[in-house]
């Protein structure tokens, strides 16, 4: 695809328009009065006017390229109405700031310019197409920057060893914690959760590890994907393994309205979408047999004491569950010295940097994520831990002991009453003030 840049096209010149159109006038005249041809009306003694332009273009391109022309003109005014559609025209300000900034990107070779003035597309510009991975480094563009130019000063200014979730630079700026921030502009969750799922896909082989854990465990049930955002894995999952149902956790509206609209009629019945905060207690579901808890990707974003509140408040969940289900904590678990190359060792900690300077949180080491584990509740046990990828997995279980019988425990909360909703809104139950949102 090439486009046009920026320059003004030159104004075409009337009076050498119409010499032009005087001067096949006369060919074609000459040529009929040379081939004793009669010449039509309209030509003759009125060169100058050509006011019937439109009469001698049919007279010359004859009766089969007027027809052709009139048939092929729509296909013309649909690729106009695309144009106008995609806001071609306004898309791309003419003015000196956006030359420069193309030409900014020519140089780092996003863009090309083969031809002076024509702007295409390199590969590096195609993939950007894409739209989860456009919206990934959109993401990374527009937040991250700030934050991380922010980081220090906001360190300075007498923040603690691990800053609470809510005292993060962007929390200090803005007065709330960041997903509070994106929770408040639809839009941003939209960048935001297809950025999650752009950054996933960027290294497919960030779901190996919880990957293998499924296809060794052969779940059965539904997996609670908590902080799911909207629930790329758990389609990505659904798709997978037909067997399995997910429910797609996350305390922001717009993202789980996003993910409902995206589900496809394969994994339509197998994947819904509830509002719940990690903070709350897991709410017992009725008919729902839970076979996994996922939580991917959202420890990290929490200081040490948030940390344990979630992961206590999952204990109701897993209790009534029993212990064959575990939870799968799916995110970095940092090497010890020299475990890992440099290279990779860098990937993971500049994720370290960016959850400090975003929220004031951090990656963290097995033997960390362990402490807080202890901390939320004793009986936290760690079965299995893959450390060896960019996503680690440690399989938890919840150690139910003898007064339980190592099997389900009712823990006698009231059945919770979600609402499903069939046409794609939220609707609140009466009784928990959770709620539920299933796209049938
Ligand atoms: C880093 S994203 C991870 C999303 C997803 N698990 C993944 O791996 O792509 C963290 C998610 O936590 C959600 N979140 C933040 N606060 C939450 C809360 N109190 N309860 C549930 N989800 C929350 C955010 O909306 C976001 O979707």
């Amino acid at each position: 695809m090439v486009h046009r840049v920026i320059k003004p096209s030159p104004t075409p010149d009337l009076v050498s328009l119409a010499r032009d159109v005087l001067r096949q006038t006369e060919e074609i005249t000459k040529y009929l009065e040379g081939n004793g041809f009669s010449v039509p009306l309209s030509l003759q003694g009125r060169r100058a006017h050509l006011k019937p332009r439109k009469d001698l273009t049919l007279l010359a391109d004859g009766p089969k390229r007027f027809w052709r022309q009139l048939c092929g003109f729509s296909w013309d005014l649909g690729a106009f109405q695309v144009a106008l559609d995609s806001e071609f025209f306004t898309l791309i300000p003419a003015v000196d700031r956006t030359e420069r900034i193309v030409r900014q990107l020519i140089a780092y070779g996003v863009f090309a310019e083969h031809e002076a003035g024509m702007v295409s597309h390199p590969p590096a510009s195609l993939a950007m197409q894409g739209e989860e991975f456009r919206c990934f480094v959109h993401y990374s563009m527009r937040e991250r920057l700030k934050s991380s130019a922010a980081n220090g000063f906001y360190l300075q200014s007498g923040s603690s060893e691990e800053a609470n979730g809510n005292q993060d630079s962007i929390a200090k700026q803005h007065g709330t914690g960041a997903y509070e921030q994106v929770a408040k502009d639809p839009e941003h969750s939209e960048i935001f959760a297809r950025a999650m799922a752009g950054w996933k896909k960027l290294n497919v082989q960030h779901n190996d590890l919880l990957q293998d854990s499924f296809d060794r465990a052969n779940r059965k049930g539904t997996a609670i994907d908590v902080g799911g955002s909207n629930g790329h894995i758990s389609r990505d999952f659904a798709r997978r393994y037909p067997h399995l149902t997910f429910i797609v956790q996350d305390t922001n509206r717009d993202m789980l309205r996003q993910g409902a609209v995206k589900l496809t009629d394969d994994i339509r019945d197998r994947v819904s979408f509830m509002e719940h905060s990690f903070f709350e207690s897991q709410p017992p579901i009725q008919g729902v047999n839970a076979c996994a808890f996922l939580l991917q990707q959202c420890a990290h974003n929490w200081a040490g004491p948030d940390v344990v509140a979630i992961f206590k408040a999952l204990v109701s969940g897993l209790e009534s569950a029993g212990t064959d289900t575990p939870l799968l904590i799916n995110e970095i678990i940092l090497p010890g010295r020299g475990e890992w190359s440099r290279h990779q060792e860098r990937l993971a900690r500049q994720m370290d940097i960016a959850m400090m300077a975003v929220h004031g949180a951090k990656e963290r080491t097995r033997a960390e994520l362990e402490a807080l584990l202890k901390e939320a509740d004793p009986r936290y046990e760690i079965r299995t831990v893959f450390d060896d990828g960019p996503l680690g997995v440690l399989e938890l279980a919840m150690f139910l002991g003898d007064a339980v019988g190592g099997n389900r425990v009712d823990v006698g909360c009231p059945k919770a009453q979600f609402e499903v909703v069939d046409d794609g809104t939220l609707l609140p139950s009466s009784i928990t003030g959770q709620t539920i949102l299933k796209s049938l």
